[in-house]
């Protein structure tokens, strides 16, 4: 059998920040349809893969290709291609959701969105709220808002960096199926999160990182329970 194209593809992705090795040497494949979680301590350089990921961040050592194209060369390219939930701000606070998503939509030469608009604005509890200022919105909402964006265009990478912080179990359910509706219409999902079991209701394999490096590359049912507790511990420490 032939495998499918991997949509994610590092190979010994180096960052640096000055004297800081944010990331050193992570290399990570995730093919079309499959739901990845990045697991790590505070640090451990989570975000940091995901912005370069998502053509925010260069790479300063290792060669990166998203939906095909190397991220070093083309970000611009990268950035249409993702969805990518940072993992603070990317709202604009004069706006409301709906002018968002108007915008989102606008960018991407989008016609006929306004269903799945309206489907997504539902799932994730902000239809009452889709004309109000994202100004005065709580975490939670702006976080709920943040994953709709990431994938409203049903990109084919969907990036979502801490998408349950601050996040009610409404919220983190409409991720849930958001994620996975994703890989079942076989984009690549990376999602990065502080949380084990949420990690592993919602992605079949986790990458742990510590330090910028990484120390397992396992399915996530091994992170299962009071066993997968104690492994996940032991891998941390
Ligand atoms: N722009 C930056 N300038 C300098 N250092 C940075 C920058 N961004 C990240 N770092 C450093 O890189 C390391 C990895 O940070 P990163 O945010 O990727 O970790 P993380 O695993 O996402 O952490 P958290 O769980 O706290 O969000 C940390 O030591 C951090 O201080």
């Amino acid at each position: 059998m032939i495998a499918p194209p991997a949509a994610v593809l590092a190979d010994d992705l180096h960052v640096r920040f000055g004297d800081v090795h944010a990331v050193a040497g992570v290399s990570l494949v995730a093919p079309a349809g499959s739901s990845t979680a990045l697991l790590g301590r505070n640090g451990a350089g989570k975000s940091t893969t995901m912005r370069v990921l998502a053509g925010v961040v260069p790479p300063t050592e290792g060669t990166v290709h998203v939906a095909g194209l190397d991220v070093a060369q083309d970000p611009l390219g990268v950035k249409r291609a993702v969805g990518y939930c940072p993992d603070v701000g990317g709202l604009v606070p004069r706006a409301t959701p709906w002018e968002h998503i108007q915008l989102a939509a606008t960018l991407r030469r989008m016609t006929g969105w306004e269903d799945r608009a309206n489907h997504l604005l539902e799932l994730f509890e902000l239809a009452g709220v889709a004309h109000r200022l994202t100004t005065g919105f709580s975490h939670g909402m702006g976080r709920r808002l943040s994953v709709l964006l990431a994938a409203f265009h049903e990109p084919d990478v969907l990036l979502l960096d801490e998408p349950f912080d601050g996040v009610d179990p409404t919220g983190v359910e409409a991720t849930f199926e958001v994620v996975r509706e994703a890989s079942e219409r076989g984009a690549a999902v990376l999602l990065s999160t502080h949380l084990r079991e949420l990690a592993v209701e919602a992605c079949t394999t986790a990458l742990v990182l510590r330090g910028g490096a990484r120390v397992a590359d396992m399915e996530t049912y091994d992170l299962k329970g009071e066993e997968g507790a104690r492994a996940y511990r032991a891998l941390l420490d």
